[in-house]
């Protein structure tokens, strides 16, 4: 195999992928060339205008991580960070002031707006900001149009009862500490996919779903318009890592997204989600972790190849193991 695809969100899709190139660079995924190459599709409906500035959340943390410039104790943002214009801007009064933005990032996010206002795409600008940190894969954005999560939470004060917010001040302000009542895309039914999205997965020799949020970072890349048509027709087996372990997210807020959706919180219920490619979904393949082994024969039973195999991404060799299953699972 040469040409691996890999729709990605962030924290939990960046580590995944260290592991991934780890694993090809020592030829320890079985079939995968040493010199294969890695196209990642990242979510952006995370992003988030914020004091005139255009922050890509998933995109960064994956160019950062992969770029060695992230800080590892946060998963986000950058490493040898300084917080003095985040200061600045609270003395003034100006809010958010919820939302961390650091020196270093805001930076990254001054390129961003301004070659967005001068007409570039996300996906050129993103092009061009991976030329320094040259993250070691092709960085897509899902699409280069305008999509935003945002999420229903109920507010007694309105007359609604509830109050919509965008997803990093449900994530970040709120710490999805109340339930999710509903999540909504904003113009994702309208984004067209990104310069190279579609033939990323078509031509792809596999496709790989990490164990990023199945519903606000995979579940947003599998809404963008022809991408789940690309994922049917492509002959690249599909394959995908439960990011729900023994019941509950590893970090992040999966669980409330899936409530919100009224998916089952669980490896299987992910999984079933998702739906075998057989059946009208996209998967060949499912790897759930050992303590959910009890799971696999109903995610068989529905037609879904399935294994149990550990699932924590404690390092890059357990995160390589754990791509060399999902490579195995798939193609043996
Ligand atoms: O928990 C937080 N996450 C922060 N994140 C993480 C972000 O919410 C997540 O990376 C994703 O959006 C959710 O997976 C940031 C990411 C960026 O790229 C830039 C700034 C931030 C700021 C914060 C923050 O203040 N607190």
């Amino acid at each position: 195999m040469q040409n691996l695809t890999v729709l990605s969100g962030g924290m939990g899709g960046a580590r995944f992928l260290q592991g991934l190139l780890h694993g090809i660079e020592r030829g320890l995924l079985p079939g995968v060339a040493p010199d294969a190459t890695v196209t990642v599709v990242a979510n952006t409906a995370d992003d988030l205008w914020i004091h005139g500035l255009k922050v890509c959340p998933d995109l960064d943390t994956v160019m950062y991580t992969l770029g060695d410039g992230i800080d590892l104790e946060r998963g986000w943002g950058r490493r040898d960070e300084t917080w003095s214009v985040k200061e600045e801007l609270a003395a003034y009064g100006v809010e958010p002031t919820w939302f961390g933005l650091g020196d270093r990032d805001i930076a990254t996010h001054l390129v961003r707006t301004q070659m967005l206002d001068a007409g570039y795409r996300l996906s050129e600008v993103t092009e061009a900001l991976c030329a320094r940190w040259r993250p070691g894969v092709r960085l897509l954005p899902m699409t280069d149009d305008r999509v935003e999560t945002h999420v229903a939470v109920a507010d007694p004060a309105t007359p609604s009862g509830r109050r919509v917010v965008h997803f990093q001040e449900y994530w970040v302000r709120l710490r999805a500490a109340v339930p999710a009542e509903a999540v909504v895309f904003v113009g994702l039914d309208d984004a067209a996919p990104a310069p190279g999205v579609i033939d990323a997965i078509t031509d792809a020799d596999l496709v790989v779903l990490p164990p990023s949020n199945p519903v606000v970072s995979v579940g947003t890349i599998l809404g963008v318009p022809r991408v789940r048509e690309a994922l049917a027709a492509t002959r690249a087996p599909v394959v995908g890592l439960s990011p729900i372990v023994g019941g509950t997210h590893v970090r992040g807020m999966a669980e409330q997204m899936l409530n919100a959706i009224d998916v089952e919180v669980s490896a299987a219920g992910v999984g079933l989600h998702y739906g075998s490619r057989s059946s009208g979904g996209v998967l060949d393949g499912w790897l759930v972790d050992e303590v959910d082994v009890d799971q696999v024969d109903r995610v068989v039973a529905a037609g879904l190849p399935c294994r149990a195999v550990p699932l924590m991404m404690t390092d890059v060799d357990a995160t390589a193991a754990m791509a060399a299953a999902a490579v195995e699972l798939v193609t043996r």
